[in-house]
């Protein structure tokens, strides 16, 4: 595929920013992805293509080190008061991206996951522990432990598409995942990660088994329990084929079709991506 860019494993152990920023290339380049911007379209966007994604991981790829120097410094804090130290770097790195693209929300999750990563890796090289799968999962739990409660259950506000959903369907989106310890990729995902051997076809199975499980937000807020049942039983559908590139070709139609972007999948794809070069 034409300017994929591809993860070098030497830099796995030492750069988890590095990783961010490729694996977000990657995702977006991934072709062909259903509902979200690809290189083909631009899927159920209308406000969005390729070169506005490029701008935008331009303007927030600098900022992935700025996590991790966060959470080197916030190192020795209780993982609990740790979190108010990364959320004015996530706040001033949604601000460069929605400079770099005037306006649109191009990766407010993935900076949201990526971000909480990157933070927990300083954090864990800081104390002078290993980074694993288990560890930094571990840690991004530690550090979003109540998160739920407190941001989308006790503070009854509704600013957000993500609290909206909360009080209406109690769907916890990015903050669950991100609390679950990305339970959603460690069990769905990464388990199965070496089964494809060709890269793209690789990337393409992960988005498929994330959207088969995942409750995202954005398809909801986009189509309703309905859309997202759609997608997650086509997804469903694919995984138990042999299915073909045309085939998500067509699921990308039907996307399309119905106005539904699985954008949460998509910055789970991209946490994949960092989680697996890291060991189990
Ligand atoms: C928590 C955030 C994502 C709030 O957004 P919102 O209330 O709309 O939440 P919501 O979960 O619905 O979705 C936000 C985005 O996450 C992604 N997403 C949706 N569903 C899921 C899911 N199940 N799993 C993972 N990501 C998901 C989508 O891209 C979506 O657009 C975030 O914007 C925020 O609080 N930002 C402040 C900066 C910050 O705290 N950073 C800390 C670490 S960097
Ligand atoms: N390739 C991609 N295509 C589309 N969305 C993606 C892609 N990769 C990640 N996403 C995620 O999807 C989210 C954008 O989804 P969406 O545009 O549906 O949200 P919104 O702007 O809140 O809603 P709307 O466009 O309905 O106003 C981003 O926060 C981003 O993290």
């Amino acid at each position: 595929m034409p300017g994929l860019p591809v993860i070098n494993p030497a830099l796995a152990l030492t750069d988890t920013a590095l990783l961010s920023e490729q694996a977000l290339l990657q995702e977006v380049w991934l072709t062909p992805k259903p509902g979200l911007v690809d290189a083909s379209n631009s899927g159920a966007h209308r406000d969005m293509d390729l070169p506005l994604f490029l701008a935008s991981i331009a303007a927030i790829a600098p900022w992935f080190a700025q996590f991790v120097t966060a959470g080197q410094q916030a190192a020795e804090l209780p993982a609990m008061q740790a979190l108010a130290q990364v959320r004015p770097v996530g706040i001033a790195c949604e601000q460069a991206m929605f400079s770099a693209t005037a306006g649109v929300n191009s990766h407010k999750g993935g900076i949201f996951s990526l971000g909480l990563l990157c933070f927990a890796a300083g954090r864990l090289t800081q104390r002078a522990l290993p980074l694993s799968q288990a560890s930094l999962c571990a840690e991004v739990a530690a550090l979003c432990r109540g998160l739920v409660m407190r941001e989308l259950q006790q503070s009854g506000r509704q600013a957000t598409v993500g609290e909206r959903l909360y009080q209406r369907y109690g769907l916890s989106g990015a903050r669950g995942e991100a609390q679950s310890g990305f339970a959603t990729v460690r069990r769905y995902v990464l388990p199965y990660w070496y089964q494809e051997q060709d890269a793209s076809r690789r990337l393409l199975a992960a988005l498929l088994r994330l959207m088969a499980v995942n409750a995202d937000t954005n398809l909801v807020s986009r189509g309703g329990l309905a859309g997202l049942r759609y997608v997650q039983q086509s997804a469903r559908q694919l995984l138990n084929s042999d299915w073909q590139i045309a085939d998500l070709q067509a699921m990308d139609q039907q996307l399309t079709l119905r106005n539904l972007s699985p954008g949460g999948s998509a910055d789970l794809l991209a946490v994949s991506m960092v989680l697996a070069a890291f060991p189990a």
